[in-house]
C-alpha cells in the first residue's frame, strides 16, 4: 500500500472493493434482423429489439449488443495499434501529446472529478477537422478547427482509427433510430442533429496498479454526449451504478460484443426518461487493460433541450436549452486548468 502519488488516491467511499458483484441482467440485444436503415414502419421482428432498447435505456441506461455488422477485422485491427502505440516509451508517445493549442491526441494527465485517473488516453475526432467555438464566451460566434495529431508509429494506427470511426457512426445512426423509435418518435428524428459531428474516439489504456483499491482507471462519471458505443478487451473492470439500488456493479466482458450507454444528450432530449448512467473503471495489479469508446456527439451550433414531441404541460421540460460547443469548450477548460471545482454538467440547466 501507498506507493502511488497520491494524486491517485480516490477518497474512501468512491474506491473499488476487494470483491465485486457482477452486473446480472444488463441486457445483450441482438442486431442482426435490424437493416442499416430502419424505416419508420418497424416490422415485427424489430418491434421487439425496439422494446428491448427502450426496457434496457429506462432500467439500466447501459446495454450490450451483438451482431451489431462491425466487422471484426476492423476492432481488431484498431485494438493492435493502440497495444503497439501504447507499448512505446512515454517520450515517443509525448510527441502527439495534448497541449493548449492541440487538444487531441495523447494525455497521460486526466482528472475526472479532481482526482487522477490511473491511465494514458489517445483521442482523435471523427470529422477531420472537427468545427468547434473558438471560445467559451457566450457572445463570441467565432469557431476554430481541431485537428487530430496522428503519430509516425505504428504507421496503420491513422487509418485503422479512421476506418473504425466510420463502423461507429454507422453503427450510432442504427442505435440512435432504435433509441428514437423506442420513444414513439420517427425513427430518422435525431439524424439531422449529427451532420457536422463532434463526436470522438478515446484509446484507453490502464496500466497494472501496484494499489488497485486506492485508485480508479476512470473515477466515477457520466458521458456528455448522445451515446457511448465502447469495445472493452477480455480483462474487465468496468463498473455501471445499478440504477435499482446504486451498488457498483461490473460489467463482464463479452467477447465481440459492444456497450453502449446513454449519455447526458440523450437524457435531456428524453426529458429524462432515459437517464445518463454513472460508471467507472477499476484497475488491478496483474493485467493492463485496454479500451476504445465512441462518443457520438451532435454538432457544435446544436441547443441540446427536450424535445417538444416529448414535453407538455403534464409533463413540462425539465431543462432550459443549452449550447454544445460552448459546454464542450467550458468542460476542456476546466480539465486544463485543474479548476478546483467540478465539471459543468448537465444539472446546472435543470429547471
Ligand atoms: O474503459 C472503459 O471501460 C470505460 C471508459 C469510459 O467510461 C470513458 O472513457 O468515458
Ligand atoms: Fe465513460
Amino acid at each position: 500500500m501507498g506507493e502511488i502519488d497520491p494524486a491517485f488516491i480516490q477518497d474512501p467511499q468512491h474506491r473499488s472493493k476487494i470483491s465485486f458483484t457482477e452486473a446480472q441482467g444488463i441486457p445483450l440485444i441482438d442486431l442482426s434482423h435490424i437493416p442499416t436503415h430502419t424505416s419508420d414502419k418497424v416490422s415485427a421482428v424489430n418491434e421487439g429489439v425496439v422494446r428491448e432498447i427502450g426496457d434496457a435505456c429506462k432500467e439500466w441506461g447501459f446495454f450490450q449488443v451483438i451482431n451489431h455488422g462491425v466487422p471484426s477485422e476492423k476492432r481488431q485491427r484498431i485494438e493492435d495499434a493502440s497495444r503497439k502505440f501504447f507499448a512505446q516509451s512515454l517520450e515517443e508517445k509525448r510527441k502527439v501529446r495534448r497541449n493548449d493549442k492541440e487538444v487531441l491526441g495523447y494525455f497521460d494527465t486526466e482528472n475526472t472529478k479532481n482526482v487522477r485517473d490511473w491511465k494514458e488516453v489517445f483521442d482523435f475526432t471523427v470529422e477531420e477537422p472537427t468545427i468547434i467555438p473558438a471560445s467559451h464566451e457566450p457572445d463570441d460566434k467565432e469557431v476554430t478547427e481541431w485537428n487530430n495529431q496522428w503519430p509516425d508509429y505504428p504507421s496503420e494506427l491513422r487509418e485503422a482509427c479512421q476506418e473504425y470511426a466510420q463502423e461507429m457512426v454507422k453503427l450510432a445512426y442504427k442505435l440512435m433510430e432504435l433509441v428514437a423509435l423506442s420513444l414513439g418518435l420517427p425513427g430518422d428524428k435525431f439524424h439531422g442533429f449529427f451532420k457536422d459531428q463532434t463526436s470522438f474516439i478515446r484509446l484507453n489504456h490502464y496500466p497494472p496498479c501496484p494499489d488497485p483499491h486506492l485508485a480508479l482507471g476512470v473515477g466515477r462519471h457520466k458521458d456528455a454526449g448522445a451515446i457511448t458505443i465502447l469495445a472493452q478487451d477480455d480483462v474487465g473492470g468496468l463498473e455501471v451504478k445499478r440504477k435499482t439500488d446504486g451498488e457498483w456493479v461490473r460489467v463482464n466482458p463479452t467477447p465481440d460484443a459492444y456497450i453502449i450507454n446513454v449519455g447526458d444528450i440523450i437524457q435531456v432530449w428524453s426529458n429524462d426518461k432515459y437517464e445518463s448512467v454513472d460508471h467507472r473503471v477499476v484497475v488491478n495489479s496483474k493485467r493492463e487493460r485496454f479500451s476504445i469508446p465512441f462518443l457520438f456527439n451532435p454538432a457544435h451550433y446544436t441547443l441540446v433541450k427536450p424535445l417538444e414531441e416529448l414535453t407538455n404541460e403534464q409533463n413540462p421540460a425539465k431543462y432550459r436549452a443549452y449550447n454544445l460547443g460552448k459546454f464542450i469548450i467550458n468542460r476542456k477548460r476546466s480539465n486544463f486548468q485543474k479548476l478546483n471545482v467540478e465539471n459543468i454538467q448537465i444539472s446546472h440547466f435543470r429547471i
